[in-house]
């Protein structure tokens, strides 16, 4: 449904994103992730015709956002980051101006208005002045504004950001009930936000594409594996040393726990291992007292910071051997 080729941006001499490529299947939600400036903002912009590509391609149900930007332009709803509403208009008469710019017919306006409104959860507003709706109001009726024409693709920029966390879960329901019968882009800083929306994400950063899966095999396939988290009283140096002994025991680190006298252990097995029974063995035999046993697992946080911040640290060397190189 969304074909994105080889796609990059030049602003001047700055590169805004540098050969972009991923797809999103229809009725899929692809969450679009990436550190501020990466790039997430510039390829919606090109994929709702906003902004020219400098190179590549982007294709909508089969058509070139460039070329066929008319047609592409009635087969997406797009939710800008600061979406542009009319604030003297009414919520009704706002998304009939809407309708009639995206092409829908006279005959069919009232109806879709209706749908579009009932779908946000807008009807009490309808009436209302757009300026006098609170900031989740308003960006139900910029998600409205997206889906009046009912477009079978829709790319939202950071949908929840502003709101507080009941019109949070409202925005990320509405979200999750246009899926299937729409295809969706979402792009988000919210890391929570696209493990329960998204089946697929697809991860940028500076302006280049890191991974595309779906967040479960990302996380499955991080270096560290799971393992466990372990509040204990008692000597926590003599149980590290003890259980880094233990054949499915990668690593073990110690934190100080919140109370007093006692440690967090933090346990990484060898992926595909469960030695948690070994571990509270080893720990009764030595006499420490176990209060909190859980497990960990890696999680998408874990795998973006893992994906964005590798340059950076091959960067900070690169610096860090040049100024050895200078000072020689
Ligand atoms: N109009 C512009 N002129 C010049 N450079 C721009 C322009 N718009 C974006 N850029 C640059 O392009 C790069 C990508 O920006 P973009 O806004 O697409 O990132 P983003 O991932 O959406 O960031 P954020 O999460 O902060 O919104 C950045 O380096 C940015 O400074």
């Amino acid at each position: 449904m969304i074909e994105v080729e080889h796609l990059s941006k030049i602003y001047g001499s700055t590169p805004g994103i540098a050969d972009v490529t991923f797809n999103v299947e229809p009725g899929e939600i692809m969450g679009f992730l990436g550190p501020n400036g990466a790039g997430k903002t510039t390829t919606m912009r090109i994929l709702a015709g906003y902004l020219p590509a400098t190179t590549g391609t982007a294709k909508i149900a089969g058509y070139d956002v460039h070329k066929n930007s008319l047609q592409v332009r009635q087969k997406i709803g797009y939710l800008p980051e600061n979406p542009p509403l009319y604030p003297e208009m009414t919520v009704a008469g706002f998304l009939h101006f809407v309708a009639r710019l995206k092409g829908v017919s006279a005959g069919d306006r009232n109806r879709q208005v209706a749908a579009a409104i009932e779908r946000c959860n807008l009807q009490e507003k309808r009436n209302v002045l757009i300026r006098k709706l609170s900031k989740g109001f308003r960006q139900r009726v910029g998600i409205a504004q997206a889906i009046v024409h009912d477009p079978p693709a829709i790319i939202l920029d950071e949908p929840t950001v502003g709101l507080d966390p009941r019109q949070i879960i409202d925005v990320r329901n509405l979200i999750k009930s246009l899926a299937g019968s729409h295809t969706i882009i979402l792009s988000t800083h919210i890391l929570p936000e696209v493990r329960m929306t998204c089946d697929r994400v697809t991860i940028i950063n500076r302006g280049k594409v890191v991974v595309t899966n779906t967040p479960d095999t990302l996380e499955a396939g991080l270096a560290e594996g799971s393992g466990y988290e372990i509040e204990i009283d008692g000597d926590a140096e003599a149980a590290k040393n003890q259980l880094q002994q233990l054949l499915n025991v990668r690593k073990v680190e110690v934190e100080k726990s919140v109370v007093e006298n006692r440690a967090i252990l933090k346990v990484i097995a060898v992926p595909g291992t469960e030695p948690g029974r070994y571990i509270v063995q080893v720990l009764v035999n030595m006499g420490i007292g176990v209060f909190e046993m859980r497990r960990t697992r890696p999680s998408l946080e874990d795998v973006f910071l893992e994906l964005t911040t590798e340059e950076k640290k091959l960067e900070a060397s690169v610096e860090e051997s040049q100024i050895e190189g200078e000072a020689s």
